[in-house]
């Protein structure tokens, strides 16, 4: 189904995304030599996530806050929707659009549930309502609404403060999120869940979300679309995370992609996106003679001890097994184990730290749903590679420098702009 077509019923039915153009677009700041943003025309496809990346000072915060207008332009449109909204009130557009700042940019002085509610309250939903989809969008972050509604935000974490950020832009269900490097504060750790989530976020509720990053690697993970900027948000290259991997546009990309464009292609699939190996499976308390038989029956190397909810416990191999008759209730610490929404990258991450070579993959309520190994992660890269390499150019949006006083029906490279549309980078 297409995202356009999602029905708009009430608080819980998620809006899709709408589309965004920027259209002709200059920023000029008072008393600059250049303009800040040089001419853009930039479609973001509705429901989908584009990240802006490039070097310090190319423009991509004002690119960004030209679209909820916390940054006025000096020429062009923004188009959200269909619908023109250069010249519509800044407050009102900005209900439309959700914002996430760094740190989330909560108020300290209120509760989560405050919070979260602020703009459903400004929109005039009465009590019960907003109070349902606070606790609905901490569920959706995952964060227990009795335990976390009342809290004010120096009572959580970085990770969950980042959190509700998220959740507090989500609350009016508006088409549009903007995100400027919401995790740039976070330690990687937690950077890499927040990332996680904001994945399975989306797959929920799939808005276009604009996200500015100074982080490659990010923008290869989240992205649908990755603009790369130059300065004077010159647009270097527009394309898929797999394309721009595959076949960057200039050196100055191949710069930005750094060393190892291959092993960031394994931050394109995840687990759930590869076929995993079954496994043996035991009990506590399962005699281990037994169970050794079952191993070598299935040519086996290894049988994963799981407790009464499926969760594992344990990963023993046949000589362990030899050695013991019957299997303990005991759980290892140091089991390898990967959620089926992380990436390959941080699957191969767990493989390489734990030596065997392999992984257990669980699923929701932690249960064991199989194992990956180094060699499916190898054949996922290069299927990536080669699907990468024959992708078709249909469907990509527009994105072309149109500078200050050329119009959209010119070709790009009459802007004086030689990397101009993505068309023209292939
Ligand atoms: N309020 C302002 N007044 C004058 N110049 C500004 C203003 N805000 C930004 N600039 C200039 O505009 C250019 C683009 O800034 P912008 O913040 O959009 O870049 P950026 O790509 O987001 O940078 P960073 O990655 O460092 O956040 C920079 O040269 C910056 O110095």
């Amino acid at each position: 189904m297409s995202n356009t077509t999602v029905p708009v019923s009430d608080s819980s039915a998620e809006v899709a995304g709408a589309e965004i153009m920027i259209d002709q677009v200059v920023k000029r700041y008072p008393g600059q030599a250049k303009p800040a943003v040089e001419g853009i025309t930039l479609q973001i496809p509705a429901g989908k996530i584009v990240m802006l990346v490039g070097p310090s000072g190319c423009g991509k915060t004002t690119t960004l806050k030209m679209i909820n207008r916390l940054i006025e332009p000096s020429e062009g449109r923004i188009v959200l929707g269909g619908e023109d909204v250069t010249n519509m009130n800044g407050d009102e557009l900005r209900r439309r659009i959700g914002y996430v700042i760094q740190a989330g940019g909560l108020f300290p002085h209120m509760t989560v549930a405050t919070n979260i509610g602020m703009v459903p309250k400004m929109l005039g939903w009465d009590k019960q309502r907003i109070a349902d989809r606070v606790d609905e969008l901490l569920d959706l972050i995952s964060l227990d609404p009795a335990v976390y509604r009342d809290r004010y935000p120096k009572e959580l974490s970085g990770g969950q403060q980042q959190r509700v950020g998220v959740a507090r832009a989500l609350a009016a269900n508006p088409p549009v999120l903007l995100m400027d490097e919401p995790f740039g504060a976070v330690d990687p750790i937690t950077r890499q869940r927040l990332q996680d989530e904001l994945i399975h976020i989306q797959s929920e509720v799939k808005k276009t979300i604009v996200f500015v990053t100074h982080d490659f690697d990010e923008a290869v993970k989240l992205g649908d679309w990755i603009v790369v900027f130059s300065e004077g948000a010159e647009i270097v290259q527009y394309d898929t995370p797999e394309r721009i991997l595959a076949e960057p546009a200039s050196e100055f990309v191949e710069s930005f992609i750094g060393s190892g464009a291959g092993l960031k292609q394994l931050t394109l699939a995840r687990v759930d996106d590869v076929e995993l190996h079954d496994c043996v499976r035991a009990r506590p308390g399962d005699n281990a003679k037994d169970t050794l038989r079952l191993v070598e029956e299935a040519r086996h190397e290894h049988v994963v001890v799981v407790d009464d909810r499926d969760r594992p416990r344990q990963w023993l191999t046949r000589r362990q097994l030899s050695r013991i008759n019957v299997i303990e209730e005991h759980t290892d610490p140091k089991l390898p184990i990967v959620g089926n929404r992380a990436t390959l990258n941080d699957a191969l991450d767990t493989m390489l730290v734990s030596s065997a070579g392999a992984a257990l993959v669980t699923g929701n309520r932690d249960k064991l749903l199989g194992v990956i190994d180094v060699e499916t992660v190898m054949t996922a890269i290069t299927a990536a590679r080669e699907a990468a390499a024959n992708a078709s150019d249909e469907d990509s949006p527009i994105g072309i420098n149109t500078g200050s006083i050329a119009t959209v029906d010119e070709p790009a490279g009459q802007s004086g702009n030689e990397t101009g549309s993505a068309e023209e980078l292939r």
